[in-house]
């Protein structure tokens, strides 16, 4: 069987005096290592890129996190400066694509700004800096300089049971980090929550009635894929989804050439 593709959602950023579309390296690395599939970035030129000639080659969507939050005016608040940065080429992008893929049951696993796209794509909203509310813990990483310090494993997570994420974990609560300001507010429509923070931030979501693997997480299972076995499941899952997508593809092709 062929390397099943994953298209990976990419940041615009400046720097070198150049404009790049650009994701970082462990969201490749656990695309490849862990679920074994090749990552294709995809640029974000928002309704040019045309999707249909993107998921006639792609076996599933990864949608990365990001420091930039998703515009506010796309759910109906205000954007202001100090709620940003914001990144337009990459929100009219990713949100067409994840609508897209859901229509069309190509497997899909939104990570962090990534699961925040998923509930406004699907006419949800997004509370902001959730340390200030009472009762809220602060879900933003340690203050460091250190990477691995910043994505240290160290809030709690609840799995709901009979949820997609349900079937992947036992026991129910596991270990993550966290890298956020900005949370799920009003759940979009046909998201169903899949875990939760013991403050009661929504921390997974999955569409309800889809026909693929379509999960989003507030967490970074990408960063430590490779070593932590919570981080590890859900890439496989998610690669298995993909796999399960690219066979199923192969099948319809061979069929309709015979
Ligand atoms: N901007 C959103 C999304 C958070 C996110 O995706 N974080 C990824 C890590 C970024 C970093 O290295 O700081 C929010 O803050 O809620």
């Amino acid at each position: 069987m062929r390397q099943p593709l994953v298209a990976v959602s990419t940041d615009v950023r400046q720097f070198d005096n150049y404009v790049w579309h650009a994701a970082p390296q462990q969201y490749l690395e656990a695309t490849l290592s862990v679920a074994n599939a090749l990552p294709i970035m995809v640029p974000s030129f928002g309704a040019r890129v045309d999707l249909g000639s993107l998921f006639a080659a792609v076996d599933g969507v990864l949608i990365t996190g990001s420091r930039s939050n998703v515009n506010p005016t796309l759910y109906g608040a205000e954007a202001t400066e100090a709620n940003g940065p914001y990144d337009p080429d990459r929100d009219s992008t990713t949100l067409p694509l994840i609508r897209a893929a859901i229509d069309q049951g190509i497997p899909l696993l939104a990570i962090c700004r990534g699961i925040q796209e998923l509930n406004v794509a699907l006419g949800g909203t997004l509370a902001t800096e959730i340390q200030e509310q009472e009762g809220t813990w602060d879900h933003r990483a340690p203050p460091s300089e250190d990477q691995d310090v910043r994505f240290s494993i160290r809030q709690p997570v609840i799995i709901r049971e009979g949820t997609c994420l349900g079937d992947i974990f036992c026991p129910r609560e596991i270990m993550v980090n966290s890298v956020h300001r900005q949370a799920i507010g009003q759940l979009g429509n046909r998201l169903q929550v899949e875990a939760t923070a013991p403050d009661g931030t929504v921390e997974a979501v999955s569409v309800t009635g889809s026909k693929a693997f379509a999960v989003g997480v507030q967490w970074h299972p990408e960063y430590w894929a490779k070593s932590d076995d919570a981080s590890a499941r859900i890439f496989k899952a998610f690669g298995d989804a993909v796999r399960q997508h690219a066979a199923q593809r192969a099948g319809m092709i061979s069929e309709a050439a015979e």
